[in-house]
């Protein structure tokens, strides 16, 4: 399990400069951790035809992903600038919310600067490289997903104003990371979170438990989700022109007001409006907490 105090911080570490960044130092990278990266790589690869959204493999291959070791920023970023001008850039770990959204404003995407041990295989409480590159970065060569992010932080900022900050985390939380997408072969992930999970990329298509609803942008704003296990809960976009779309054309000062004059939605719950995709069983939650 990752000890959280490793890379946590108030404020940015000696290295690093005042926006948090800090030089990737791609030669330090050890052959143990660039093997890391192509076991991940592996596993993940093999899976995800078929599972993975079609922006998300077009974007491992225009991004190159399958050269071997952990990307060297240089060369990614030229790539990444070259569709959507989005690039990556090195920090030590988490960082605040407003450093994190005035980076996404300006279409640079922080990634965490160290890549998970064995014993951290399948799980891991913060983003490592391979999260952050491999499951976030594919995404961002998409020019429709690229401007959402963008969007999101600009929005980001201006939710500073509101108190937002726990409607937004949500939004971001069920689309960015647990997202999923109606294409024409089935449904299809393209959240970060689970196409970087080798368990929950099967999960959340192929098991019974979970609910799998249709995206609704306030309703998604007021749902509490889990960070300890698998989601209880998928949202399901139709596109993601739908996605930009809905969030671009919102202004959500009345949104963040009209919601939190309401209770949150508790994780598993299915409401009447729901466009009700999958009702899920909730085996897996119910036998983990009995
Ligand atoms: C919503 C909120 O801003 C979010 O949790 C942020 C916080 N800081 C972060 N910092 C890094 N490096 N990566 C992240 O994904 C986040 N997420
Ligand atoms: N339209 C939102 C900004 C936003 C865009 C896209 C995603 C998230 C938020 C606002 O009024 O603040
Ligand atoms: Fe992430």
């Amino acid at each position: 399990m990752a000890n959280p105090e490793t890379h946590v911080h108030d404020t940015p570490p000696p290295a690093a400069a005042p926006d948090w960044t800090i030089a990737q130092n791609w030669e330090a990278f050890t052959a143990a951790e660039h093997a890391m990266w192509d076991r991940l790589f592996a596993r993940q690869s093999a899976m995800l035809p078929g599972r993975a959204s079609e922006a998300f493999l077009r974007g491992i291959d225009v991004l190159k992903l399958e050269n071997p070791g952990i990307p060297d920023y240089r060369e990614l970023n030229s790539r990444l600038m070259a569709a959507t001008g989005w690039q990556v850039v090195a920090v030590p770990g988490l960082v605040p919310d407003d450093v994190f959204f005035d980076h996404l404003a300006n279409r640079r995407f922080p990634a965490g600067n160290f890549i998970r041990t064995p014993e951290q295989l399948d799980y891991l409480q913060e983003p490592d490289v391979f999260h952050d590159v491999f499951g976030h970065v594919p995404m961002l060569a998409d020019p429709v997903f690229a401007d959402y992010m963008q969007a999101y932080g600009e929005g980001g900022l201006r939710s500073q104003k509101f108190d937002a900050l726990k409607q937004l985390a949500r939004l971001y939380w069920y689309t960015v990371e647990f997202g999923l997408i109606r294409e024409a072969g089935g449904l299809r992930i393209y959240g970060a979170g689970i196409v970087s999970s080798y368990a929950e990329s099967l999960f959340a298509l192929d098991s019974d438990s979970p609910n799998r609803i249709g995206f609704d942008l306030a309703r998604v704003m007021r749902t509490d989700y889990r960070i300890d296990d698998f989601q209880q809960n998928y949202f399901v976009i139709d596109s993601l022109d739908q996605l930009l779309d809905v969030t671009v054309n919102t202004d959500f000062a009345p949104l963040y007001a009209s919601n939190a004059a309401l209770p949150p939605i508790p994780i598993a719950d299915i409401l009447p409006g729901d466009e009700v995709i999958t009702r899920g069983t909730q085996d897996y939650a119910l036998a983990k907490s009995s």
